[in-house]
Order: C-alpha cells, then structure tokens, then sequence
C-alpha cells in the first residue's frame, strides 16, 4: 500500500511516501518567519504548501494517483476524541469556514482532500483531542474555558515509544510530555489520558514563534489602544512572538548562533527554558509528583545546548527522556495504514 503522508506545521511543512508501514522517503521543506509573515490568512498558504508536496511526490517518481491513501494532520476541529478520522467535505468546509483558531494544521486535511480525488483521506490525533479532566477547563473567569490544542499525534507517539522503554503498559504510565516545536505544548498525561496542556496557541512558554502566556491586564490596554488592527495584534503573539520577537528568526539554530556574541540572545534562550522547565514542574505537580518519566521531544529537541538548560532545572523531578524531532509521519501512515486494512475502524466525524 503506498501512503502519501502530509504534515503542515507553522515552521515547515514535512511531506512522507511509506510503502505498507516502511517509510521510503521523506523530506522537511522550512519555512522562515518571513516567508510566513507575507500572508494574512492560513488558508491563502494552500498554493504554496500544495506545490511544494506535489512536486515532493513527482520529484521521487509519484502521481497523486500513484497512491492508495493520504495521511494528513488533523487539525483544529471542534473537541474530540483520539484515534483515527476519516476527512470528509464536511469536515474540510469546517477546516476552511469554521474553525475558531487559524493553524498551520488546519491546511493538511483540505490539501490532501482537494489532491485526493477520490482517494481516501485520514487524519489521527488532531491538535484538538480532547482529555482534560474537570478542573482543567477552569481559566479563572467563568466567561472563558481552557482549551485543548497540543501536539497530540507526536506526544501520544513518543509516549507509547518511552512506555515500550520502560517495559510498562502505555495505559499504566504517567508521563510529564513536552513538545518543543515551532508551538510548545507541556502536558501531564495520566494513564493514557491527557488530562491537562497548555494551549500551545496563547498559554504556557514563549516558542520559536509565538509569545505563550501574556500580562493579561496589559494585553487588554494594547488592545484597547487600537494601535494595532485586530490581525496585526494576534500576528504579534502568534507568528511574531517568541524567539521571531526578540531575534527575528524561528530557527533555533539561528538563535543559539547570536547568543555567541550577543548578551540579549543569551537572555531570551535563558528566558525560554526558563519557561519551559517551570511549565514542566507545574505539569509534574498535576500528576501529584507521581511520574514515570518526563518526556522530551520535537524539532528544539535537537539541541543539546537547548536540552542541557532544561534539564538543569528539572532533573531533581525525576527520570527525562529525550527523542529529538518527531514521529508524526510514522504515526500518520499508521493511522491510515490500519483504517485501509480494516485493523481498526476510522471513526465517522461530524460537527457536533
Ligand atoms: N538540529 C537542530 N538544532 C536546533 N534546533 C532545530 C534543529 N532542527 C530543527 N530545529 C528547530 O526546531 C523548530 C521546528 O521544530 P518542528 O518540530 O519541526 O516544528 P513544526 O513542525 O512546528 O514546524 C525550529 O525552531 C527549528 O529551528
Ligand atoms: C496549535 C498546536 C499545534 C502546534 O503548535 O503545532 P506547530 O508546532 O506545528 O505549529
């Protein structure tokens, strides 16, 4: 069975061929803040991402004929559970019309829809899965509740992978995960369940492009200030937040590069693991301390100048696992691997 694999994030897009479960090919295409920054909207990103993953295909030999299955990312689709969806023109209208936040993963599922066709399309473990536990929803104004938008696919992959590592079951392990990507997401997952993230969107660390949790007192006078319009001030905390505010690039190669001679660059990569360690141990006091072990994992992941801060600070809080990148487009083709077997029943989506 030949699997086309398609992965939109907000720093790159990664594009995969499997042949049954053996990846054959696979490529990362970046894309810099300033090529991002040119569009106002996620959706008018379609022709550029959808070129670079046709001419990925034909370059290696293939025709979107060629395959028998597409594997996208899920995107921000209203809550739900995870597992394996099969995408359908309703959930694509969602995806382009209706969904509340723009993501880069908003663009998998209606790019692969549109090449497809026909062939049958999946998508597992959107950003949107939903496992939080009761108090987790709680944000401190009844008027606002906490939303669950995290890098499920790869943290729910990484899990299964350090619960094999430990010759445990999966639904038996605790695990602190941390994502670290162009967003960030740190969560506690509690025997399988996610039961609290932070939105990787607008809470917890800055990231390589957007700034985390804010003042919220000055945010509102900024945005009562009407200095901005309402697409420049969320461009400001998604796109141009994080590391592209303070150092104007979302590599972190680049970054580590001008802490070299730069005492400012020091100061934000000090500031980010700062922040991102501090969210691990609010996580590790979700689970009341007890853990099997603190994953780590995503594209900064790469980094062992990066790492080696984090861990510092964390290190008394118990074992760190460590798995740099991502196995998304492992999990992806899986996902649609098992649906087109009949291992495993795609689970019929529709807008609640
Ligand atoms: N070898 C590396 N060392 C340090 N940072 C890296 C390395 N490779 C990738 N990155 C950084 O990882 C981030 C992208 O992570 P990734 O998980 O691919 O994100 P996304 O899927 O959201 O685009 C970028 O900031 C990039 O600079
Ligand atoms: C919105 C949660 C997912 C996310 O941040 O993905 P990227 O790191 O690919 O932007």
């Amino acid at each position: 069975m030949k699997i086309l694999v398609i992965n939109p994030g907000s720093t790159s897009t990664k594009v995969a061929i499997f042949e049954d479960k053996e990846l054959k090919i696979t490529k990362t295409l970046e894309h810099s803040s300033e090529e991002i920054s040119k569009y106002d909207h996620i959706m008018e990103q379609i022709d550029m991402r959808k070129k670079a993953i046709v001419e990925f295909a034909e370059e290696n030999g293939y025709k979107i004929k060629d395959f028998d299955t597409i594997a996208a990312r899920g995107g921000i689709l209203p809550p739900l559970s995870s597992g394996t969806y099969k995408v359908t023109e309703e959930m694509v209208n969602y995806l382009k019309n209706e969904t509340p936040v723009e993501h880069a993963s908003n663009l998998a599922a209606v790019i692969a829809y549109e090449v497809a066709d026909g062939i049958p399309v999946y998508i597992t473990d959107p950003v949107s899965v939903d496992e939080f536990v009761p108090e987790a929803r709680i944000s401190g104004i009844p008027q606002l509740e906490r939303k669950s938008l995290f890098h499920a696919l790869n943290m729910k992959m990484v899990a299964r992978r350090a619960s094999e590592e430990l010759n445990k079951k999966y639904e038996d392990c605790n695990f602190v995960i941390v994502h670290l990507g162009g967003g960030i997401s740190v969560g506690a997952q509690e025997k399988g369940k996610m039961i609290d993230v932070n939105n990787a969107n607008d809470e917890g660390p800055f990231s390589p492009e957007r700034s985390g949790e804010l003042p919220v007192g000055d945010i509102a006078k900024v945005a009562f200030s009407r200095k901005y319009e309402k697409r420049e001030m969320r461009k400001r905390y998604v796109g141009k937040g994080g590391l592209v505010g303070y150092l104007k690039t979302n590599d972190l190669r680049e970054a580590l590069k001008l802490t070299e001679n730069d005492e400012n660059a020091k100061k934000v990569i000090e500031g980010m693991t700062y922040q991102i360690s501090k969210e691990i141990g609010a996580m590790a006091t979700v689970l009341k301390g007890k853990i099997d072990a603190i994953i780590i994992t995503g594209g900064l992941a790469n980094s062992e100048i990066f790492i080696n801060k984090i861990k510092e600070r964390i290190s008394k809080i118990g074992l760190i696992m460590v798995y740099p990148g991502s196995f998304e487009m492992e999990a992806l083709a899986e996902g649609a691997y098992r649906a087109e077997k009949n291992i495993e029943s795609p689970i019929e989506w529709r807008k609640r």
